[in-house]
């Protein structure tokens, strides 16, 4: 049976005595990555505290591989749990090298001293994140990006069982956001790691996590795989997002839709609308799009910014309604935009909305349109 290797039982965190969370249960495997999301100040950092020891909890146990924390001794948890917080760690006169290399103290002698073998290690967890052109340089004198991979290679070097990250990608930029989590998930697979961080992009906790946990009103508020969490309902109530959007399923977000009375239509399709949608929300023009197929990939784009889509069911051709319905739009309308340059027999009638749209003199090129339509 794959047991459990974290679990936190009955944990109440707080600080000075006061309960934050109260009873939470978390189990982990080894192999599994849990992601904890939810709004600032909700209680993540103080949970990830918690569970590696910077925090006593005010009450329950978490356990590692069924024994309980307060059972081990501070190197034997060392050795089976790397550690990364958001704490800005300053330390003077040390290379990055130095610094990654005290992930190697839990198997160094009284001493401290580091074989060559330790070295080896070090070396090797600073080229996995891509630091190994920073050794030589000095801690304090590299960017806040920087520095969160070379503590990422102090917490690898450590070679953990357990690795318990907050907010591992703030600071850096996407491609290393990317790299950071691909090789996250590469350790995970290859060593059976397993991982708890604190995320707040939402589209990478989506793609990572095996569990999500949200946290929020004082309560872990939901748990499950990201299918379960990642709802647009929910994760607008997760946030109280009041303005624009949430859409699941690129784990994006969108401004909210501009309203008043409307003054373009836009033929999209085939994903080639998205930008106009987003061009004409920034430039405040309220606006119809259609007709699209609800399986479209720019749909839930249109769903979010147009005041109204004129929709048509998957994979049937756009009916005579659908049409008409554009028709009268397109008629209203001072300008239409034509996002698609081909069509076919599922979306026929959009290159007769086009056509309309050029005789009538209000078809526009996207590229010749100054600002401020
Ligand atoms: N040392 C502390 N003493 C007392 N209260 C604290 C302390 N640190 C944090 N808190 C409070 O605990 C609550 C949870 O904070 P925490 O840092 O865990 O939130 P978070 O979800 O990690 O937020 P963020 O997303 O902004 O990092 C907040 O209300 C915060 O003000």
């Amino acid at each position: 049976m794959n047991a459990y290797y974290l679990q936190t039982e009955q944990m109440t965190v707080g600080y000075h005595g006061k309960p934050l969370i109260e009873k939470i249960n978390l189990c982990l495997r080894r192999g599994e990555i849990m992601t904890l999301i939810g709004p600032n100040g909700s209680g993540k950092s103080t949970i990830l505290k918690s569970i590696v020891r910077q925090l006593r909890p005010l009450g329950g146990v978490v356990r590692l591989e069924q024994v309980s924390l307060e059972e081990l001794s501070p190197q034997a948890v060392a050795q089976k749990m790397s550690v990364l917080m958001t704490d800005r760690l300053q330390p003077e006169l040390m290379t990055c090298r130095e610094v990654a290399a005290a992930g190697r103290y839990p198997y160094t002698g009284k001493l401290g001293l580091l074989t060559q073998r330790d070295w080896e290690k070090v070396d090797e967890a600073l080229a996995l994140v891509h630091g190994s052109a920073l050794a030589d340089q000095a801690f304090t004198a590299i960017s806040d990006g920087q520095r969160q991979r070379v503590l990422l290679a102090r917490a690898l070097c450590q070679e953990p069982e357990i690795l318990v990250l907050d907010e591992p990608t703030s600071f850096l930029d996407i491609r290393y956001k990317l790299e950071i989590l691909s090789t996250l998930k590469e350790l995970v697979r290859q060593r059976q790691l397993a991982v708890v961080l604190s995320l707040h992009e939402l589209d990478l906790a989506q793609r990572v996590s095996d569990l999500v946990v949200c946290v929020h009103n004082n309560a872990i508020e939901r748990c499950g795989p990201p299918e379960a969490v990642f709802t647009s309902d929910y994760i607008t109530t997760l946030y109280e997002l009041t303005q624009g959007s949430y859409e699941p399923g690129y784990g994006s977000l969108e401004l909210p839709r501009v309203q008043g009375a409307v003054k373009a239509f836009v033929i999209g399709g085939n994903g080639e609308g998205i930008g106009t949608y987003r061009r004409l929300q920034r430039e405040g023009v309220p606006f119809v799009a259609g007709v699209l197929h609800e399986n479209d990939v720019e749909f839930p784009a249109a769903r979010a910014l147009a005041v109204e889509v004129i929709a048509q069911k998957a994979f049937e051709p756009i009916g005579a309604a659908q049409y008409q319905q554009a028709m009268a739009w397109l008629e209203r309308c001072e300008r239409v935009f034509c996002c698609c340059e081909t069509f076919g027999t599922m979306n026929e009638p959009n290159r007769w909305l086009k056509q309309a749209a050029r005789e009538r003199g209000k078809l526009v090129d996207w590229t010749e349109v100054p600002h401020g339509l």
